[in-house]
């Protein structure tokens, strides 16, 4: 039978930063995600869980260490290895990170227009996912200005499944909405993750509410790893709440 192979490994992964001297920010940093998890990371603001997040989707680098992507060191992409990394990730922000000047369809098509897709298949693609994350046609053409905070959520949501990615990561997705807002991003991610066999989903935030609907979590301090329950799986490394 063949192994099992992780979506990410890191392996004693560090990140310094130089902000007038060297502060270390993430520590020593190993664990195993798996494909088709559904992981949290939480912690206090400052705990680095945002730099991990960034770290995993090749957006910030890391100081020393090693990272796999489905078995492979992604500090030895070439070019058009990355790029292909970069079309498996969709990436869900807390402040949206739409184009303002682009309208709905516009924005959810940028990823697929960036991967040279046809304009047939582009239509096709961006309203399948706006009718995923519950969203009408009549919005195509409306600017993001013109939208609430928790449609222009939904908007990004659909953005970053319109490529079908291997992973979504998911940045504090409803630290800007209101609680009803809130419970419909959190239905539509766990929806989402249930429909798409095999993604891998990994969530950042604060606030306990969020990482409930995850199947696993870690929690960060200080740039560690701190393991607050006393059953560990994963060598000790990742804690996991049964639901
Ligand atoms: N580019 C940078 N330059 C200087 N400091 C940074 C940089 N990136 C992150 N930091 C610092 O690293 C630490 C971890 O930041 P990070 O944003 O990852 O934490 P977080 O757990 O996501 O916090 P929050 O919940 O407030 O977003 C913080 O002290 C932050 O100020």
């Amino acid at each position: 039978m063949s192994e099992k192979i992780n979506t990410y490994s890191l392996e004693n992964v560090s990140k310094v930063i130089d902000d007038g001297g060297q502060r270390s920010i993430l520590n020593n940093i190993s664990l195993n995600i798996s494909e088709g998890e559904f992981l949290g990371l939480r912690g206090k603001s400052g705990a680095g869980k945002s730099t991990l997040l960034n770290i995993l989707g090749c957006i910030d680098n890391i100081s020393s260490g090693k990272i796999y992507f489905e078995g492979k060191d992604i500090s030895r992409y070439t070019k058009k290895e990355k790029i292909l990394f970069i079309r498996k990730i969709g990436l869900i922000f807390q402040h949206f990170y739409l184009i303002e000047h682009f309208n709905v369809f516009e924005n959810i098509a940028l990823p697929l227009r960036l991967c040279g897709e046809k304009k047939a298949e582009i239509e096709k693609k961006v309203n399948l996912s706006l009718e995923n994350v519950g969203l009408e046609p009549d919005k195509l053409r409306q600017l993001p200005k013109t939208l609430s905070g928790g449609e222009k959520q939904r908007v990004a949501i659909a953005r970053a499944i319109v490529k079908s990615p291997k992973v979504i990561l998911a940045d504090e997705p409803t630290g800007s909405l209101d609680s009803e807002n809130e419970s419909i991003i959190l239905d539509l991610l766990q929806k989402i993750h249930s429909d798409r066999q095999g993604v891998t989903v990994i969530l950042v935030s604060h606030n306990p509410n969020v990482i409930e609907i995850c199947s696993k979590v870690i929690e960060l301090a200080d740039g560690e790893i701190v393991q607050p329950f006393p059953n560990f799986a994963d060598g000790g490394i990742v804690e996991s709440i049964q639901k």
